[in-house]
């Protein structure tokens, strides 16, 4: 397949600072931005106000495939919208989190998916942040780059997150949470959490969000010239 404008693919596990990055790239090259979790997360909220069962691939896969959302850009916020409801914040939570990574595991469902993410392509490029960007969905891009940081310091991340935003948090729970969903997002049949073989990997423990994007920048200037 061949993209119709520039890509810039930005993979990794939750908490990795994917969203962090991909924004601040976004807003440094003046691009569109993918986020391809907030199409899972909306799916699987879809399905818990329909009253779908999670398990259920082939009614998750009919959802998808008449999925009503919407994502409007806004001055730093994308809203997201699912039939005419604002649910930027509620497919936030851990909840929702792991309801999407389990229907992610679907392959009919990440099917029925593909196409809505590949539109999102357009003139002058897009910045796609997600797990198989680089794999599957936008093979073809020009510059890669998969995000990590441990398990540990991704939970203390997610904490302070929650914790600023007056959540009452636990961290034990966190790092679990975090250990199950990569262990489901490594391990699920298709488009397994991997970096590309093209990917740049960068381990950004211990590494501040300032240096992160220089190093990112610095890969993405090297392959779109
Ligand atoms: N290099 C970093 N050092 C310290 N904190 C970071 C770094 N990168 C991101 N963060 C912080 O970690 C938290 C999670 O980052 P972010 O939401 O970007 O992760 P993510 O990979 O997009 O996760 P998810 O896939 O679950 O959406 C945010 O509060 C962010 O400010
Ligand atoms: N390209 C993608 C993006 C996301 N997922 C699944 O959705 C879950 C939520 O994603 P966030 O980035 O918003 O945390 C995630 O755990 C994945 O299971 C995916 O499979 N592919």
């Amino acid at each position: 397949m061949s993209e119709r404008a520039p890509v810039v693919t930005i993979d990794g596990p939750s908490g990795a600072g994917k969203g962090t990055i991909c924004q601040l790239v976004a807003e440094r090259l003046d691009w569109h931005l993918l986020d391809s979790g907030a199409i899972y997360r909306v799916l699987a909220l879809a399905a818990i106000h329909h009253d779908v069962e999670l398990e259920n691939e082939e009614a998750i896969t009919l959802l998808a495939s008449h999925l009503d959302v919407q994502f409007l850009a806004g001055n730093d916020l994308v809203k997201v919208i699912l039939e005419g409801e604002d649910v930027s914040t509620s497919i936030r939570t851990q909840e929702c989190g792991n309801a999407a990574s389990k229907i992610a595991a679907f392959p009919r469902v990440r099917e029925a998916l593909l196409r809505r993410q590949r539109a999102f392509s357009a003139e002058p490029g897009l910045v796609a942040d997600g797990r198989d960007m680089g794999t599957v969905v936008f093979p073809n891009a020009p510059a890669k780059i998969f995000l990590t940081a441990s398990a540990e310091e991704r939970a203390q991340r997610r904490y302070k997150q929650l914790q600023d935003k007056g959540f009452d948090v636990n961290i034990d729970r966190l790092l679990s949470e975090i250990i199950e969903r990569d262990d489901r997002d490594i391990n699920r049949s298709v488009s397994p959490l991997v970096p590309a073989d093209d990917a740049l990997v960068i381990d950004t423990s211990g590494i501040g969000i300032n240096e992160v994007l220089e190093l990112v920048l610095e890969h993405i200037n090297k392959n779109l010239t």
